[in-house]
């Protein structure tokens, strides 16, 4: 058998399990539709499976039979299966929360393996609430897992948040973070919030007993720009499986009602130093828009107006230049790479991404930040007057190159040179189009 034989197996073999593992997901929930028909679940005591299943947290003062009843009449929503929701979800199906809720719009892919560690290689495509689903469901078959395959918006975060006691936020966006605010305010839900990037985290509880909301501390969204998520920032698996097992602490204790809830205090995680601090936050502030006593905010607006953001990751391609100042990566492979024709390509992403892929050539890598604070433009006058030739810029999706080309033009114009013209789509255009092996991360 040769490479590619053994590769058409192997894709094959990887297609058989899939749907095996489909079917089989679908007996799981049929046989759990009938369980719950059958043998409901009685929130007044607990059965042997439970006593002996969570033995080691009832023996704890903090919690007891009459603590592990209250987690198992619990309902908790936990609002995104990525990186924080994955091992938030973990620990509160662990524990015995008796519903679960789990709400994301997005399927599973490669790139979420290293940290949103519910998922796994034979979910990569499947929705991610499915995914988390199916592995909650093997873990513990006691309690209820309930999916919402859809974007929070405002249209339907009422009707589903109201069906919840807490509300953990382990989304990435600005945007939804002002959303699951506001109607947690109206709705009088507890949010437990968590963020992290790169190596820092950052974990607090807003409207909880009196203390701050979201909208009470950052009253107005940050600007765009200065907003980074994971797929842009990186961020390591450990450092978000940290913060979503906290965020799991702090709704197991909101549920007991136990004291020492981190609300009106922020804390942050720094895993380069392995330090947690505490701050103290301002109290609720008393002309707050949505919590005060006399708000402004009444309903749930257009949160990704409010922002000026998307209410997801998902790619927006920009269009910020002229046709002339942008060229077809098919063009560009066409014209200029099979053609053998001399010019400059400046690949503007980060050095650690540069070094992971990049297009035939010999690219040049310049980060799109050094261009903008023009650390790099004696150096990028110099390549270009050596080589009296186009300039094409590079980026991952065809944003940050037109950033670089908006700003390198006038630069070159003032040396009589002609603009630099940006790859539209950029590396995902260029496997999408020219190159379906080029690695795309
Ligand atoms: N408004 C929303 N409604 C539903 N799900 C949301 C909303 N906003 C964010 N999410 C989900 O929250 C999760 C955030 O997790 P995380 O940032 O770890 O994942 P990701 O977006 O897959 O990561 P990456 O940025 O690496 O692609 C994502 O799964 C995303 O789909
Ligand atoms: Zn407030």
């Amino acid at each position: 058998m040769d490479e590619t034989e053994g590769e058409t197996e192997i894709e094959v073999l990887e297609d058989d399990i899939r749907t095996l593992r489909k079917q089989l997901r679908k007996k799981v929930q049929q046989l759990k539709a009938l369980k719950n028909t059958f043998q409901k679940n009685c929130v007044t005591r607990l059965n042997n499976d439970e006593i002996a299943r969570y033995s080691r947290q009832i023996i704890l003062s903090e919690i007891g039979v009459q603590g592990q009843l209250k987690l198992k009449k619990a309902s908790v929503l936990v609002v995104g299966a990525g990186g924080l929701g994955c091992p938030s979800a973990l620990y509160l199906a662990g524990a015995g929360i008796g519903r679960i809720g789990v709400l994301d719009y997005d399927e599973v892919e490669l790139t979420n393996l290293h940290r949103q560690l519910l998922h796994t290689e034979a979910t990569v495509g499947f929705s991610k609430v499915d995914s988390v689903q199916a592995r909650l469901e093997e873990l513990n078959s006691q309690i209820e897992i309930q999916t919402h395959h859809t974007q929070l918006t405002s249209d339907n975060a009422n009707a589903i948040i109201e069906r919840y006691d807490v509300i953990v936020d382990a989304t990435d966006n600005v945007a939804t973070r002002y959303l699951l605010n506001d109607a947690c305010v109206m709705l009088r839900k507890p949010l437990v919030s968590g963020s992290a990037l790169q190596l820092e985290g950052q974990l607090t509880v807003y409207n909880y007993r009196g203390g701050p909301c979201y909208r009470c501390l950052f009253p107005t969204p940050p600007p765009p720009a200065s907003v980074t998520n994971c797929g842009d920032g990186g961020v390591l698996g450990a450092v978000t499986g940290v913060i979503g097992a906290l965020q799991a602490l702090e709704t197991i204790k909101i549920i007991l009602s136990n004291e020492g809830v981190l609300s009106g205090r922020l804390l942050l995680f720094d895993g380069q130093q392995s330090a947690f601090r505490n701050l103290k936050l301002r109290p609720k502030k008393p002309s707050c828009a949505v919590c005060s006593d006399t708000p402004t905010v009444t309903k749930l607006i257009d949160y990704e107006q409010f922002c000026r953001m998307k209410a997801t990751d998902k790619d927006s391609a920009l269009s910020l230049l002229p046709p002339s100042h942008r060229i077809s990566v098919r063009d560009y492979h066409d014209g200029w790479v099979v053609e053998g024709r001399l010019h400059l390509l400046i690949d503007v992403r980060g050095a650690n991404e540069f070094e992971m892929c990049q297009l035939p050539g010999t690219p040049v890598n310049i980060p799109l930040a050094d261009i903008l604070n023009d650390k790099r433009t004696d150096e990028i006058l110099s390549l270009v007057a050596q080589s009296p030739s186009e300039v094409f810029v590079v980026c991952r999706r065809g944003n940050d190159s037109q950033l670089a080309v908006r700003h390198l033009e006038p630069l070159l114009r003032t040396r009589s040179l002609g603009p630099p013209r940006d790859l539209i789509g950029g590396l995902h255009a260029w496997k999408n189009t020219v190159d379906p092996n080029f690695p795309i991360y």
